[in-house]
């Protein structure tokens, strides 16, 4: 099996921060798939979703997420949809173990406002519409196999050391040496 730690959750939550800082300390390759979706594009997201549209964008997001996950015993972050198709979800259930960064709205608010990076949140209504999609995915990104609560007042150090807790009460071999 490839021990690949593989984080979900909201935009915003944190997944390529704490992803990165993960990846070193635990040793491991990273991998974002939004970043390596853009890179193969060569557009940024934004550029995808205007020019292509959501459908286009899902399809690329679940090509690199079967890459990155085939590498192994990498830490991956995924893009905050990605989760939520179910052949997404039975490849990273296959190939690794899923982390939920669980955070709350007024977290993931303070942190997605300011940037224009997140196609979906180009509303009338941005802050409504980030409730309702974490309202709609809560039950789905609870599927997962750990969750780690990412409260606003740690910091990206403390989170990723209650990741790797997380996952070590979950299972010690993960995080063993290889
Ligand atoms: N304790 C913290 N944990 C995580 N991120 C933090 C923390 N404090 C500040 N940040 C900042 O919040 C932002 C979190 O956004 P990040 O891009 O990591 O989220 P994401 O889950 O990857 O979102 P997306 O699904 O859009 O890719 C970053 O700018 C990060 O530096
Ligand atoms: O939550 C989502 O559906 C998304 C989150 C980002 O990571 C990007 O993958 C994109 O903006 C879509
Ligand atoms: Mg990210």
């Amino acid at each position: 099996m490839r021990r690949n730690i593989v984080l979900i959750g909201m935009m915003g939550a944190g997944k390529t921060a704490i992803g990165g800082e993960l990846a070193r300390r635990t040793q491991r390759p990273f991998a974002d798939t939004d970043a390596e979706i853009e890179r193969a594009a060569a557009m940024s997201i934004p550029e995808i979703f205007a020019r292509d549209g959501e459908e286009f964008f899902r399809a690329r997001e679940s090509e690199v997420l079967g890459r990155v996950l085939a590498l192994g015993n990498s830490v991956v972050s995924t893009g905050g949809g990605a989760w939520l198709r179910p052949e997404n979800r039975e490849r990273i259930n296959q190939n690794g173990v899923a982390v939920w960064l669980d955070c709350d709205l007024e977290t993931l608010w303070h942190r997605v406002r300011q940037r224009p990076t997140r196609p979906l949140l180009q509303t009338a209504d941005p802050r409504g519409t980030l409730e309702r999609l974490l309202t709609e995915r809560e039950p789905f990104y609870a599927l997962a196999d750990i969750r780690v609560s990412a409260r606003r007042g740690d910091s990206i150090e403390q989170t990723t050391n209650r990741v790797i807790a997380a996952i070590n009460a979950h299972d010690p071999a993960i995080l063993e040496a290889e």
